[in-house]
């Protein structure tokens, strides 16, 4: 891959004793090695060179929960809540989809995150091999699950379950270790206790992650009270999940309690503030979740109920919508809001810690987004400018393992037309079938 030199670029490293300077940035393979204010000395020879003075670098955006392959659905059902939406729009299509379908929404999904700087995901759904032959050829970096709903004949549990074991085993560390896997059950309303707790085994067994919704509606709480006389967490929490690393997505409806269990079981939450808003599910308490030292990353979830993948807008609402419910000004502040979207991600879902910041030594997934525009000027604060005023349209190029995936906001290695021309085609033919 050789070297890659940027010169007097703006770089927003979401360091907390740096977070921006103008200086210069030396990538060599896959990882940063040199970060700094002043030039790399000595300088990189034969290095490629890149004028950085109109762009400024951060990390690459981390989205920690969705479900690539439901673009084809984007538009599909609006306007309806959780439940509704599922049963009677999303599984009705889902169970017509066959493995062309979910390669070329997952295409279309995975293009549309690259190019607003998303470098790395968060993907449960089913047919998931698909998902991982779209993300190796894309370049960008996965953490993939099958996700299995439990509401089925035994048998079919049980295959199901092969499936999502078998899935783990075969596509952890693939595409030069950009694929990470986990376990899935859907949620504690589809899959019954003592399916969810084969699961937690065979997270043990594989020594994986786990990764489910939880409490996303108050409907859904007051199911899992009424069914298992416990709240979703402390449901969980009997059955061994957090027992193993896990990440919950939405956790909307908390008690303090709650809360204080997950921080202490060290039990990662994706905030996904717009599904959440769109479905009416609720507002997830973030600030709480924060000063109780959960760590609270970002998700889209997908485009069917977000209805976009640029994940600057999601840091966008995290950083508006609790001071809005709160009345508190001070609450998610830009930097908190840019940390949940790059560094907070990053130690959700990698953990080793080698993605997330610019540091020499961490792993080179990184974005430029274009700042000689009107809207970041004066260039004053480069962080508030990122959060209140940038979006995913502003991103010119994209690097994952030291590889560049985007260049002048094109795709590198997906052919963009046909992806399109694919979604339109097999969206087409789900409406038909
Ligand atoms: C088979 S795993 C993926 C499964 O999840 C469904 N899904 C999409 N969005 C949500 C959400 O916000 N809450 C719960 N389930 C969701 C999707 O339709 C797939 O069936
Ligand atoms: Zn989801």
């Amino acid at each position: 891959m050789g070297q890659l030199w940027i010169k007097n670029g703006l770089f927003v490293t979401m360091e907390e004793d740096k977070p921006a300077f103008r200086g210069h940035m030396v990538i060599a393979d896959d990882r940063i090695t040199y970060i700094g204010e002043t030039a790399p000395n000595p300088a990189p020879e034969g290095a490629e060179q890149l004028d950085g003075s109109k762009l400024a670098f951060m990390p690459g955006l981390v989205n920690t929960h969705g479900h690539a392959a439901m673009s084809l659905l984007r538009g599909y059902s609006d306007d309806q809540n959780l439940q509704v939406w599922l049963e009677q729009k999303m599984w009705p299509m889902e169970a017509k989809y066959v493995d062309a379908d979910t390669k070329a929404g997952s295409l279309l999904a995975i293009a549309e995150m690259l190019k607003s700087g998303t470098t790395a995901f968060v993907d449960m759904y089913d047919r998931m091999d698909q998902v991982a032959e779209a993300v190796k050829q894309a370049g960008i970096r996965g953490l993939l699950t099958r996700g299995v709903i439990g509401l089925c004949p035994p048998e079919v549990q049980e295959a199901k379950l092969a499936e999502a074991i078998r899935f783990a085993k075969d596509w952890n560390g693939e595409a030069d270790g950009r694929i990470r896997t986990m376990i899935s059950p859907h949620a504690p309303y589809t899959c019954p206790p003592d399916y969810i707790e084969r699961f937690v085994q065979a997270a043990h067994d594989l020594d994986l992650p786990l990764h489910t919704h939880m409490s996303e509606t108050l409907a859904e709480v007051e199911q899992n009270v009424k069914e298992y006389g416990a709240r979703p967490v402390e449901h969980l929490d009997k059955l061994g999940f957090f027992s193993r690393p896990s990440l919950v997505a939405h956790a909307v409806h908390l008690n303090d309690e709650e809360i204080a269990l997950l921080a202490d079981r060290g039990v990662a939450v994706s905030h996904n503030p717009v599904s959440n808003l769109k479905l009416a599910s609720g507002v997830a308490r973030v600030p709480e979740l924060l000063r109780a030292g959960v760590t609270v990353s970002l998700g889209t979830d997908s485009a069917a109920s977000n209805n976009n993948l640029d994940l600057f807008k999601e840091v966008k609402f995290a950083a508006l919508l609790h001071k809005g419910v709160t009345g508190d000004p001070t609450v998610v502040p830009a930097a908190e809001a840019l940390r949940m979207g790059t560094v907070y991600g990053a130690k959700s879902i990698w953990q080793d810690d080698s993605i997330g910041v610019l540091r020499a030594g961490m792993k080179a997934d990184f974005i430029a987004v274009d700042i000689d525009q009107p809207h970041y000027y004066p260039l004053t604060d480069i962080v508030s400018h990122l959060v209140y005023s940038g979006s995913g349209r502003d991103v010119a190029h994209v690097w994952v393992d030291g590889r560049q995936v985007v260049k002048n906001g094109e795709c590198v290695y997906l052919d963009e037309e046909r992806i399109r021309y694919d979604a339109q085609a097999s969206f087409e033919r789900l409406l038909r079938a």
